[in-house]
């Protein structure tokens, strides 16, 4: 097995490249054939129907593989032609920039496959699962542990990357092991420990490398029933708590310990504050959501107001969740 040493000397995917303006192919939506596959790259491909902002520009690139095979051809392509490469889940903790994303686009949401091992309790999931199907298929079999997951629109990729969780459960509590794809082909399986989780965060954050499989600890066994309606009742919470009626990312900003961002936003006066399309919720002062026809660049500087005003008010400095892609006017 590759050691984490070996792994830092590797490249990043986004690094194949420097960051460049997009350019004018002149052959809008255009296919190209990935040889030796089932599947074909687009150009100028709109990514506002890939996130759950509905924001955003065009990647210049966009494919979406249905295995590993057509994902090592895409990054073959990506190096051949010397584009960037960026790693799309389902866009649930994405902003993309209105002036879109140079290079190759590569969407992980259509790797699929999962397996529910009886003997073990282990439930091993391509990277492009839902998180909340999963959830909902573990409580019907009786399985404990993912029940926390309902209402995360995120893949199993995603989830992994950013150390998703809510109601004191995570990821990282429940991850046996990650298969990741590196920059030079080879796939290599990582422990929660070297993939040095903390708080909403891994160090698969850096773009190094692509997530394609996990494999996830849970306690079968239990009664179906019990286990769908504590699934239930969390989703009823997060109903009653979030803004589930208008496109946003979740929450935008990590929780400063020991206080919450909702509350200090709140205190802050924000709630309802608007710029162009974008608004702090009226339900959670942490989430910002797209009243209809928000630009990237309204949700942008909303995130910066708030930012200044609850560091003029509180003397903290909000750190977002919220991962920008693409060109934004300044670096966080
Ligand atoms: C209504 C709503 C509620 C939410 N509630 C929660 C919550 O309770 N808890 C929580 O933690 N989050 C929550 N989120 C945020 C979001 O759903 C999670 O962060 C989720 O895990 C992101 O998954 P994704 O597949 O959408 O990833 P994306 O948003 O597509 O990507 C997130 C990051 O991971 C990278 N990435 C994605 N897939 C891969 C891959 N296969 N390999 C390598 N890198 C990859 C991307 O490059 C990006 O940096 C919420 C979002 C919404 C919209
Ligand atoms: N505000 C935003 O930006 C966004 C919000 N969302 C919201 O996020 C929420 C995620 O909710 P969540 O329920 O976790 O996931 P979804 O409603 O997205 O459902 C995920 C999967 O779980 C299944 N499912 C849902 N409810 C049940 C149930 N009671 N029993 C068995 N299976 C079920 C669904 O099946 P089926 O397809 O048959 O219903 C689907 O396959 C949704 O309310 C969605 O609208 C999603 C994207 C963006
Ligand atoms: C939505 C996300 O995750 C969510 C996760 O769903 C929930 C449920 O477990 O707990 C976290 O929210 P949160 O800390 O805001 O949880 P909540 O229970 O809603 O609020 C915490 C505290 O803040 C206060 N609060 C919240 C919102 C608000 O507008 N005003 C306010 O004062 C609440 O009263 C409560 O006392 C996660 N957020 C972060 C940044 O850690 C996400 O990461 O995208």
């Amino acid at each position: 097995m590759i050691t984490s040493q070996e792994l830092g000397k590797i490249c990043n995917f986004s690094d194949l490249t420097p960051q460049r303006q997009i350019k004018d192919h002149g052959d809008n939506g255009k296919s190209i054939y990935l040889p030796g596959t089932d599947c074909s790259l687009k150009t100028h491909t709109s990514l506002s129907g890939f996130t759950s902002y509905r924001v955003g520009g065009e990647a210049e690139y966009y494919v979406s593989p249905q295995n590993l095979e057509a994902l090592k051809a895409s990054i073959e392509f990506a190096k051949e032609n010397y584009l960037a490469i960026t790693i799309l889940g389902a866009g649930s903790n994405l902003l993309v920039s209105d002036r879109g994303i140079p290079g190759l686009v590569i969407a992980t949401r259509h790797l699929r496959s999962k397996y529910f091992n009886p003997d073990t309790g282990q439930l091993t999931v391509s990277a492009g699962e839902s998180i909340p199907a999963l959830a909902w298929d573990a409580a019907a079999l009786g399985w404990e542990g993912l029940e926390w997951a309902v209402g995360i629109p995120g893949t199993v990729g995603g989830a992994v990357v950013m150390n998703a969780g809510a109601h004191s459960s995570c990821i990282a509590d429940m991850l046996v092991s990650a298969q990741v794809l590196c920059p030079d082909g080879t796939l290599v399986t990582l422990t929660p420990e070297e993939l040095g989780y903390t708080y909403r965060s891994s160090r698969l954050q850096g773009g190094k490398w692509i997530v394609t499989q996990a494999t996830l600890q849970l306690q079968p066994g239990a009664d179906p029933v019990v286990v769908t309606d504590r699934t239930k009742d969390h989703k009823k919470h997060r109903l009653s708590t979030q803004p589930y009626s208008y496109p946003s990312c979740g929450s935008v900003f990590r929780n400063p310990q020991p206080y919450t961002a909702g509350w200090l936003i709140e205190q802050t006066g924000l709630k309802g504050y608007q710029l162009g399309g974008a608004q702090v919720a009226q339900l959670h002062a942490n989430f910002i959501v797209n009243r209809g026809g928000a630009k990237a660049s309204d949700i942008f500087s909303l995130i910066r107001h708030v930012q200044n005003q609850v560091q003029e008010r509180w003397s903290i400095w909000l750190e977002p969740e919220v991962k920008m892609l693409g060109e934004f006017p300044a670096v966080f």
